[in-house]
């Protein structure tokens, strides 16, 4: 979508074997809280947790933000020890943010530390519905299709933009790219109202729109889809200690994604090319823990590579013109 805006003149196809609600995209929890990537500046990724955080609120204060399932959202991050950092790198990006006071504390008696700041959530799949439905208006093509190759697209298409997710492991033989896999509850808890997640990454609760995100778990190398019982108990058991009114919670979903997790996010150019035949390929792969908080971001980079691409393109045409 960013794409289509920014290059109105580019005829752009979604090639995808498989759509919302079957991403891992619909698994998520949408929340705006960045991950760091240990292989980029930091400078880079706060200017696309800003960029993401500023699209995000644009719509969240406009009228299609029920649709597009983005809302603004308050609550708690909390530490059983001292934080890291005392400031994290995206503290004056999110609103309010501050140290949790003693009486806000007492909710968490396991816990000595904690901040509270408002962030943004996407609800997903209603958000990938709605950029799907803002990108079929725009003119763009959505098509069912796995691609064995990037170069087998050669053919079709003057620049590749490869968003592959964890998929870009085989589609761009990146061995750095690896699954850490995610379980996580869908629960119906109406009443809950303030995300609460332990600062270390395992226990979080996300009130959606519809549904509160339960989460999670994080391991690394797991190519396994399927939802482990065990696991769906101790989450709901660790999300209980934290808000004890989650056990009247009902209707308890299971989901399984697999986070695309790299050093860093792959935002880069390159050419393939074989027998003097050329194609550009832009990556956009490899967020991790980030995709939500990092998408606008990271797809306003991969817009201004498609540029250069277009613009190499059409510099060795006019030279052969020549
Ligand atoms: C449990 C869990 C909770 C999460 N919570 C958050 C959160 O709160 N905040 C946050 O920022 N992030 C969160 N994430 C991370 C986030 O989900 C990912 O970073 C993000 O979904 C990655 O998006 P993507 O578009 O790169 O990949 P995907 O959503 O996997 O999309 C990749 C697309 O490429 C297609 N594809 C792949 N290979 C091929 C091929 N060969 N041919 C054709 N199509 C192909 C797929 O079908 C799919 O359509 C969470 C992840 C998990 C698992
Ligand atoms: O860690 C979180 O708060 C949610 C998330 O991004 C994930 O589970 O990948």
């Amino acid at each position: 979508l960013c794409l289509v805006e920014t290059c109105p003149s580019c005829s752009v196809t979604v090639l995808a074997d498989q759509f919302s609600p079957n991403t891992t995209s619909d698994v998520a929890a949408g929340m705006l809280i960045p991950h760091t990537y240990p292989g980029t500046p930091i400078h880079v990724q706060k200017q696309w947790f800003k960029e993401t955080f500023t699209y995000l609120f644009g719509i969240s204060n406009s009228a299609e933000a029920s649709e597009a399932g983005i809302h603004l959202i308050s609550g708690w991050q909390i530490f059983k020890n001292a934080p890291k950092e005392e400031l994290p790198f995206w503290s004056d990006v999110v609103l309010g943010f501050r140290s949790m006071s003693e009486a806000e504390l007492q909710k968490f008696p396991q816990h000595r530390f904690g901040q509270a700041f408002t962030t943004l959530k996407c609800d997903c799949p209603p958000y990938l519905l709605w950029l799907e439905k803002r990108l079929k208006a725009a003119g763009a093509q959505m098509c069912t299709r796995k691609v064995a190759e990037l170069w087998d697209l050669h053919s079709e298409y003057s620049v590749v933009v490869n968003c592959a997710g964890i998929g870009a492991r085989q589609l761009a033989g990146d061995e750095r790219l690896f699954p850490v896999r995610g379980q996580v509850l869908k629960v119906h808890a109406p009443w809950v109202k303030n995300f609460i997640r332990d600062g270390d990454g395992l226990t979080y609760i996300y009130p959606g729109v519809h549904r509160v995100t339960l989460g999670g778990t994080r391991e690394e190398g797991s190519w396994n889809l399927s939802p482990h019982p065990g696991t769906t108990k101790a989450i709901f058991d660790r999300c209980c200690t934290l808000e004890p009114s989650l056990r009247g919670a009902q209707d308890i979903e299971v989901k399984v994604g697999l986070r695309p997790s790299r050093r860093c996010v792959r935002l880069q150019r390159e050419v393939l090319s074989q027998g003097g035949v050329k194609l550009p390929v832009v990556h956009n792969y490899g967020h991790g823990s980030g995709g939500f908080s990092m998408h606008r971001g990271t797809a306003k980079e991969a817009a201004r590579l498609v540029g250069e691409c277009i613009a190499a393109l059409q510099g060795s045409l006019s030279r052969a013109k020549l």
